[in-house]
């Protein structure tokens, strides 16, 4: 069967607040963008893959796989108006049977280990969503003040979440809704339940600028 990931990196970064997207920031001279399509090329040999990029910056993103993959492996498309729609778009480049990975672009520090262990669960169950425990006390906002939580009951979700192709594809069609910030939640409200396995800790969401140093730390090993 096929195996298909599309790396969602169609965003702009607010958070981040550089001019240039943070997919396309750099991290020991390599754009953040680079390492996270190597993970996959290197992992998964056989495996398609398709980059949702930004409209604006679709000829950056050109630029860095012409400059460093020799590639027919890869696929470019746009990126939407949320995360969903950057997703929706590059799903529609798939018609074949296969095991899909829909991973963040800037989820740059994703280990071999974890997408060989979310492929086999994907193959074995139709799902793989990586999560992991957390580590400190959690507090939820009430209308008169706050409340703990019970942290051993929560997970911290990652991605690559990887589906098989008949129950994303289809999922997929359905209407967006704010409420869904990854596939999980898509694939839920399609009915199905998701598996999930255990994510790491270094498989960080470059998200503000405190993010880019660690993750350099951890490059440097
Ligand atoms: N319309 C969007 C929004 C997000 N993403 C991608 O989804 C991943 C996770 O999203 P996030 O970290 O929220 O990225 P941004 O939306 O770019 O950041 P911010 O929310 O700070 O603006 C990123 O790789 C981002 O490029 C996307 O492809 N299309
Ligand atoms: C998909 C995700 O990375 C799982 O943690 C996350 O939901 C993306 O969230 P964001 O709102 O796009 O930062």
């Amino acid at each position: 069967m096929q195996t298909y990931v599309v790396i969602v990196a169609g965003g702009s970064g607010k958070r981040m607040g550089s001019v240039l997207p943070k997919q396309f920031l750099l991290l020991k001279n390599k754009p953040v963008l680079y390492y996270t399509i190597n993970a996959f090329l290197t992992a998964l040999p056989e495996c398609k893959v398709i980059v949702v990029l930004p409209e604006e910056h679709l000829e950056l993103g050109k630029e860095i796989i012409d400059g460093f993959f020799d590639e027919q492996r890869i696929q470019l498309t746009v990126g939407g108006e949320t995360r969903f729609h950057s997703v929706q778009n590059g799903l529609k480049l798939i018609e074949e049977e296969s095991i899909i990975f829909v991973h963040d672009g800037v989820r740059c520090l994703v280990s071999e280990e974890l997408i060989k262990r979310c492929y086999e669960t994907a193959l074995e169950t139709g799902s793989a969503v990586p999560a992991v425990e957390c580590r400190d006390s959690v507090r939820m906002i009430t209308e008169d003040g706050n409340d703990p939580v019970d942290r051993s009951k929560l997970r911290l979700v990652q991605t690559p979440q990887t589906f098989h192709s008949k129950i994303l594809l289809p999922a997929f069609a359905i209407d967006y809704k704010a409420w869904f910030t990854d596939e999980a939640t898509v694939v839920e409200a399609f009915g199905l339940k998701i598996t999930l396995v255990q994510g790491e800790e270094k498989n960080i969401k470059i998200t503000n600028p405190i993010d880019l140093v660690i993750a350099e730390k951890i490059l440097e090993g």
